[in-house]
């Protein structure tokens, strides 16, 4: 078992995160910024992982499936330490706001810890982790898409930047678009500093309008990188059939 105390001294940032202010910022602006979760040293850790492939279960050329262009990879159970440790402790914070997003919606609920959500994944057949590392050189982007592993969907993802914005990079902004029913599309723009994190909904997340609850959909995408080379974990919670 992965490590699960709250005083791990490897991510003493998870110990300061603040699930209210996430889910207000999420509520309001459509994405959240906690902050940095990681340091350079550990950034750099995990980049160096990606030259790896014993980590890592399958790899994926984003120019081939019209995804876009760079590659990104799927680590392999187990996880490294840190990417199962960030999971797991990322998840309990997230999960009281994707409850209550699923209580607005009239949607079910998700358990409270994250082994309990990966029991209900593999019971729908979804085994497979779905954490990755992306690397985008100069010209890679990502178009906007929906990361959807299967039946069971849960709400909110995150990434990590692992790359310095301006130094290690050029470009490569994420992007984010929201959909509104009858309205026109509503862009936001990110740009997270080395080990910042980004809070977002995988799929869609509940607004109150005049007419009561509904669904803003969101996807999400990367700009172009202009020049030198980005990297980004992702830290998907459901599993993958
Ligand atoms: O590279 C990024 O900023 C976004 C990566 C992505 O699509 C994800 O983390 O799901
Ligand atoms: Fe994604």
């Amino acid at each position: 078992m992965a490590p699960t105390t709250t005083d791990h001294p490897a991510l003493p940032a998870l110990d300061r995160l603040d699930a209210d202010a996430i889910g207000e910022a999420l509520d309001r602006d459509g994405i959240a910024m906690p902050g940095r979760l990681l340091d350079p040293e550990q950034c750099a850790e995990v980049v160096d992982l990606f030259d790896r492939d014993e980590v890592f279960r399958s790899t994926v050329d984003m120019a081939r499936l019209s995804f876009g262009a760079g590659r990104y990879r799927y680590f392999a159970d187990p996880l490294p330490p840190l990417v199962q440790e960030l999971r797991t402790r990322l998840y309990p914070g997230l999960a009281a706001v994707a409850n209550r997003w699923a209580e607005a919606l009239g949607e079910d609920g998700f358990p409270t810890e994250h082994d309990e959500l990966l029991a209900r994944c593999a019971a729908v057949g979804q085994h497979r982790p779905t954490p990755l590392v992306l690397r985008y050189g100069p010209g890679d982007h990502n178009r906007l898409h929906q990361d959807v592993y299967g039946d069971l969907t849960f709400p909110l993802q995150v990434l990590i930047m692992l790359s310095t914005p301006d130094v290690d990079f050029t470009g490569g902004e994420s992007v984010f678009v929201e959909q509104r029913p009858r309205q026109q599309s509503r862009p936001v723009v990110a740009r997270p500093g080395l080990g910042e994190a980004v809070v977002f909904p995988v799929r869609y997340r509940p607004h109150r309008g005049a007419r009561g609850v509904h669904r803003v959909q969101m996807r999400h995408g990367v700009s172009a990188v202009h020049t030198g080379r980005r990297h980004v974990l992702g830290i998907i919670f459901h599993d993958a059939r």
